[in-house]
């Protein structure tokens, strides 16, 4: 039976351990099993209970004391995912097998790690071979809303990580409690974007200059191009919100597709096979 894992990805303070720790909270609710793992080897709060910890393995500290490697907070932490990769048969470990097993993986916020270097790709591409249907979650903090030069470079980063990991993909906004009344009122233009028809209303002030239109211009252009990129906003105070993003992640790793069904247990029926005893059955 394959198993299943969300890749919580996105920069740095996108609100990746929130994210995760608000769907643990979620599927406790809904009785769903659900694992969290931190895969953040410099991770200092997080408030899930940790089914798995990479800084068990290795963290960031371990690097960046050993004087043989003089390694700084950044180069640290790219040193200390490249170890993981080297010693995935400690991950395979954790991942011990249960019954529906889905996992979320907290992953750390560098976004070089998704864009450019190839150890988030070895990760996908172990857990496929270990039967793991992954999909990658993309969080975007809604703030990058609030100008469309720093959407469009959002969104960039969204879809190299896309054509980078080569996996199902969500991209979703955080933090949207956090937009004023006019921010939420403007949201739907960003959603399903047309970007280069919306940078051509939004840069009417030529506050940046004409070189900085131009190169935004192509961007949009390439963005729209493509046509992968969408956001879905999630709002943690609304749990149907929570919960359709949910379906639509579970939609795109076919969740629960290969599932036995489940036999329903007989409310009326006392449980176990034994005479009930003392219990009325209202018949004589
Ligand atoms: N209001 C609000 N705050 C949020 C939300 N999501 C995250 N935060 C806050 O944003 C900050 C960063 O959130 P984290 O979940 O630690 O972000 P992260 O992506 O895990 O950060 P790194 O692991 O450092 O990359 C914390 O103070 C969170 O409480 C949200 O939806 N609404
Ligand atoms: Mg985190």
């Amino acid at each position: 039976m394959p198993r299943y894992a969300q890749l919580v990805i996105g920069p740095a303070g996108s609100g990746k351990s929130t994210y995760c720790s608000k769907l643990a909270t979620h599927c406790e609710t809904i009785k769903r099993q659900v694992q969290v793992i931190n895969l953040d080897p410099a991770a200092e709060n997080f408030d899930y209970p940790v089914h798995a910890d990479v800084r068990d393995l290795i963290q960031v500290d371990d690097a960046m004391e050993d004087t043989s490697l003089n390694f700084g907070p950044n180069g640290g932490l790219v040193f200390c995912m490249e170890y993981l990769a080297n010693n995935f048969d400690w991950l395979h470990e954790q991942l011990d097998e249960h019954e529906d097993d889905f996992f979320l993986f907290d992953c750390p916020g560098q976004i070089e790690l998704y864009t450019h270097i190839p150890v988030m790709k070895q990760l996908v591409g172990k857990l496929q071979s270990w039967d793991f249907r992954v999909c990658a979650v993309f969080l975007l903090d809604a703030q990058f809303l609030v100008d469309a030069a720093k959407f469009v470079s959002g969104s960039l980063t969204a879809l190299s990580t896309m054509v980078n990991l080569e996996i199902p993909h969500i991209n979703i906004l955080t933090k949207m409690d956090l937009l004023n009344k006019s921010a939420k009122k403007h949201i739907d233009r960003y959603l399903e974007p047309e970007l280069s028809t919306l940078l051509l209303e939004e840069f009417q002030d030529e506050e940046f200059g004409p070189k900085f239109q131009s190169l935004n211009k192509a961007m949009a252009q390439l963005l729209d191009d493509f046509s992968l990129v969408h956001f879905v906003p999630l709002d943690y105070s609304d749990e149907e919100n929570i919960n359709d993003v949910l379906i639509q992640i579970d939609m795109t790793i076919q969740y629960g597709e290969d599932m036995e069904p489940k036999e329903m247990r007989d409310p009326i029926e006392p449980d176990g096979d034994e005479d009930p005893g003392g219990v009325d059955s209202g018949y004589d």
